[in-house]
């Protein structure tokens, strides 16, 4: 039996300044489920992620979540006033009052930013930030944690190891995760669905089969999508010498359309 949703949007519209920002959008984040959402800029992706968080409220349409749940966010980008004292310490503590200083000491550890807990959060790199970000969302021990752009400014090394992260905290405490990316080659390893949007669903559904849908590949480009669908397939049979495939049994994915 499918666990019930922790956020579930069903046809949520909306419009903003004479535009229409989102058209009947739906989506369902389960429990230990990864779903990322692509898409081109303007695409009302961080509109979508506030609609699911009830930052914003649709036009019309229907949210819903799961009572009393605990909600971990990453904002896309972070207004820190530069004349305000604020360490790193008390950032922390602001969203998880409850979290010792070991655990906030474990928290940086696992997200590669222990080095920097007595800092002042202005002095952070735009790297720092989005790993202390997501230690203090991480923090709170939430059933569902929603990642705009998790991996803004951090280096390459350091983004395969955060989307790893996220993985191992949806896979052993059954967090739901929500993100947005941009990273289209790491997260299709890591996600269980991706939602393509451009102000509507373009397609949604297993990576490979999105990265392989026509409307995919009018927004992103064959040849990303092409580099994708090399990188996320299981490529455990033989290409024989003659040109014919031997060995080609393979797993296939709830949404992978093609056989053989
Ligand atoms: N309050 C508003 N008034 C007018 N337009 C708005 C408002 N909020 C959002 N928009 C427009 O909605 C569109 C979607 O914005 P959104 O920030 O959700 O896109 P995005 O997919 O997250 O983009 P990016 O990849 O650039 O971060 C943009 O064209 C934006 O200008």
């Amino acid at each position: 039996m499918t666990a019930p949703a922790l956020v579930s949007i069903e046809g949520a519209s909306l419009v903003r300044g004479g535009q229409t920002v989102l058209s009947g959008v739906s989506l369902a984040v389960r429990p230990g489920r990864i779903v990322t959402i692509v898409g081109p800029n303007g695409a009302g992706k961080s509109t979508l992620v506030k609609v699911a968080l009830g930052l914003l409220a649709p036009d019309s349409g229907k949210v819903t979540r799961a009572e009393g749940m605990v909600v971990g966010y990453v904002p896309q980008s972070l207004n820190v006033e530069p004349t305000l004292p604020l360490s790193v310490r008390r950032f922390l503590s602001m969203a998880a009052p409850r979290a010792s200083r070991p655990e906030q000491e474990a928290a940086l550890e696992r997200v590669g930013a222990g080095h920097v807990l007595g800092r002042q959060v202005v002095q952070l790199s735009g790297g720092e930030l989005q790993r202390v970000m997501l230690a203090r969302a991480v923090l709170r021990r939430p059933r569902l944690l929603v990642l705009d752009e998790p991996v803004g400014g951090v280096d390459m090394a350091g983004q395969a190891e955060i989307y790893d992260l996220i993985a191992d905290f949806a896979r052993t405490q059954g967090t739901g995760v929500l993100m947005v990316s941009h990273d289209l080659h790491v997260v299709m390893a890591a996600t269980d669905e991706v939602v393509c949007l451009n102000r509507h669903v373009c397609c949604a559904g297993h990576p490979e089969a999105v990265s392989r849908h026509p409307e995919y590949l009018a927004l992103f480009g064959a040849r990303v999508a092409n580099s994708l669908a090399v990188y996320t397939h299981v490529h455990d049979h033989q290409h024989l010498a003659d040109g014919s495939v031997g060995g080609t049994e393979h797993g296939h994915g709830p949404g992978c359309s093609h056989h053989g």
